[in-house]
């Protein structure tokens, strides 16, 4: 899937949606770091399996997700105490990922509406965002479901994509919405909304398991052709 063979290949896109974290900044591998950190401190290992059922979820749910499986001797509020002790060190050192400032600066400068819709809360967007504030205002809005009163529940359900592009000027068309999407949690929920979905997954993501439900799966951001979805090519003047 990686060779642009597109699922709906006439299907033209009008409006884009992003997620952030380890999509276009590279913070998962800072959530590792955390709860790895965290997890070690009572003798217990943090998997990619916990992982994966955590990305893209809002913070209480993913913390809760931690709790449940590993049995902590915390509260869910100790633990996001712990946690953004951390965080608040790390993310303010945040990079992006490959191909994102491209991406993002090419459909901004050729007038595509773009938004972010992430799981992530104010209090930590802020500082992931801290080094990148004049690439962020290019997007149109941002929904950040841990705050978002309209979000009821985050990734996989859709409800964050869904009050994301109801909120671009002109109401589009959900199936000419494009979701770029690392999480196998927010490729579910793009999908549900009834969207177009780019998957960028991590290494070690089961890819078999959209494999033929995606539009599209790229090993980076850097490999996208805009053309393929009707958006105007880089090369484009
Ligand atoms: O290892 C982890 N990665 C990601 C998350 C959660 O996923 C959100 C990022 O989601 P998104 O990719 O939708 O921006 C984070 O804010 C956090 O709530 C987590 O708990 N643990
Ligand atoms: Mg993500």
């Amino acid at each position: 899937m990686s060779n642009h063979k597109l699922l709906r290949p006439d299907a033209k896109v009008t409006h884009v949606i992003f997620d952030v974290d380890g999509l276009l900044l590279d913070t998962e591998r800072i959530y590792t770091e955390c709860f790895q950190e965290i997890c070690a401190e009572f003798d217990k290992e943090f998997t990619w399996d916990i992982k994966v059922k955590q990305m893209g979820k809002k913070e209480k749910e993913s913390g809760q997700v931690l709790l449940d499986t590993l049995n902590l001797p915390l509260s869910l509020d100790e633990l996001i105490r712990k946690l953004r002790e951390k965080l608040d060190e790390k993310l303010p050192f945040t990079e992006l990922l490959p191909g994102a400032e491209k991406l993002i600066r090419h459909l901004h400068n050729h007038h595509i509406p773009i938004a972010l819709a992430s799981g992530s809360d104010g209090w930590c967007y802020r500082r992931k965002i801290a080094s990148h504030k004049e690439l962020f205002s290019l997007f149109h809005h941002c929904v950040l479901s841990s705050d978002d009163p309209e979000v009821t529940h985050g990734k996989p359900s859709p409800d964050c994509f869904l009050v994301c592009a109801r909120r671009f000027d002109d109401s589009p068309k959900l199936d000419q919405v494009l979701v770029f999407e690392d999480a196998p949690n927010g490729v579910e929920a793009a999908l549900a909304a009834g969207m177009r979905v780019v998957w960028v997954p991590d290494d070690r993501a089961d890819r078999s398991s959209f494999e033929g439900r995606v539009d599209l799966i790229l090993d980076s951001l850097e490999n996208f052709k805009p053309e393929c979805f009707g958006l105007p090519a880089f090369n484009s003047s």
